[in-house]
C-alpha cells in the first residue's frame, strides 16, 4: 500500500486562500487523522486528494500514480479509487441495506456480489438489517452501511469528513471498533477528518494539526500531546 503525497499545494476559492504551500505524505495502509479549527481547510485537503477539486497550484501523488500535477488534474475521481464519507451520508432511500452496499459491486461488474455484501455486513453486525430500508436504520447503522458501502469497493484510500460527528458516543465507539477491526486484518490508507482530538488521538497512527490552511504539527499521538507548539497546548486540552 503506497502512500498520499500532496506537494506545495495552493487552493483559493474565490479569490480567497484556504490552503499555502500545503506539503504532506500519509502514509499507506496508515490512519492519519486531520485535526483543526473550523475552516482551516481539512476537507479541502480531501477534496482535492479525491479530485473532487484542482489546486491552483501544487502535485498529488496516489499509490505512486501522480494524479494532479501544476494545478491540472490528470487522474479524474472516478478513476482515483477513493471512498469518501461525509457526515451527511448519502444512502440510496428506494434501496435496502444490502442493495446500497451492492451498487458500486453491481456497476463494476464484480464477480462474487452476494459473499462480498455478505462478508462486509457481517464484519459491521448488519446482517439482520440487510432487508431494511435507510429510513428504518437508526443513525450510526446508516453511517455503517455507508462505510460498508465504500469499502466492499476496496479503495486505496478511504477520505472520512467528520463522519461520526452526530453519533452519540457510545453507537460511535462501536463503529471505530468495527473499523479499526477491519482496518487491522487488511490494511488500506484512512484520512480521517475530525474536530475531536481525543477521537483523533484515539485512532490516528498519524496526526496532522492544521491552522489556516497550512500544517502547524504532526507526527504520533504522543508527539502531539507533548508537542509544546503554543496554538497547540491552547487547542489540545488532555
Ligand atoms: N466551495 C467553496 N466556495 C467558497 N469557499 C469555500 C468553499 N468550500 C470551502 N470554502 C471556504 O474555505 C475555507 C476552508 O473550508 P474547509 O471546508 O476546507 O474547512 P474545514 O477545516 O473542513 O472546516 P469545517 O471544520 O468547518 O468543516 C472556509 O473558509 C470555507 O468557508
Amino acid at each position: 500500500m503506497s502512500d498520499i503525497q500532496l506537494s506545495h499545494i495552493d487552493h483559493a476559492y474565490g479569490g480567497q486562500t484556504v490552503l499555502r504551500d500545503f506539503t504532506h505524505t500519509f502514509a499507506g495502509g496508515k490512519i492519519t487523522c486531520i485535526l483543526g479549527p473550523s475552516g482551516c481547510g481539512k476537507t479541502t485537503v480531501l477534496r482535492l486528494i479525491a479530485g473532487l477539486e484542482a489546486p491552483g497550484n501544487g502535485s498529488i501523488v496516489v499509490n505512486d500514480e501522480r494524479v494532479t500535477e501544476n494545478g491540472k488534474i490528470l487522474v479524474p475521481a472516478y478513476k482515483r479509487r477513493t471512498g469518501f464519507i461525509f457526515q451527511d451520508l448519502a444512502l440510496w432511500p428506494h434501496f435496502t441495506v444490502y442493495q446500497n452496499v451492492a451498487f458500486g459491486l453491481n456497476e463494476h461488474h464484480a464477480k462474487n456480489v452476494g459473499q462480498k455484501v455478505k462478508d462486509m455486513l457481517d464484519l459491521f453486525n448488519l446482517s439482520n438489517e440487510q432487508k431494511k430500508y435507510p429510513h428504518q436504520l437508526s443513525g450510526g447503522q446508516k453511517q455503517m452501511v455507508a462505510i460498508a458501502r465504500s469499502l466492499v469497493l476496496r479503495p486505496q484510500a478511504l477520505l472520512m469528513d467528520e463522519p461520526l460527528a452526530n453519533i452519540d458516543i457510545q453507537v460511535k465507539s462501536r463503529i471505530l471498533e468495527h473499523l479499526l477491526s477491519i482496518h487491522q486484518a487488511d490494511p488500506f490508507t484512512i484520512i480521517y477528518v475530525t474536530h475531536d482530538h481525543k477521537e483523533a488521538l484515539d485512532i490516528g497512527n498519524s496526526i496532522v494539526v492544521m491552522n489556516q490552511g497550512n500544517i502547524i504539527a504532526s507526527g504520533n499521538s504522543e508527539e502531539i500531546i507533548h508537542s509544546q507548539h503554543i496554538f497547540l497546548k491552547s487547542f489540545i486540552k488532555t
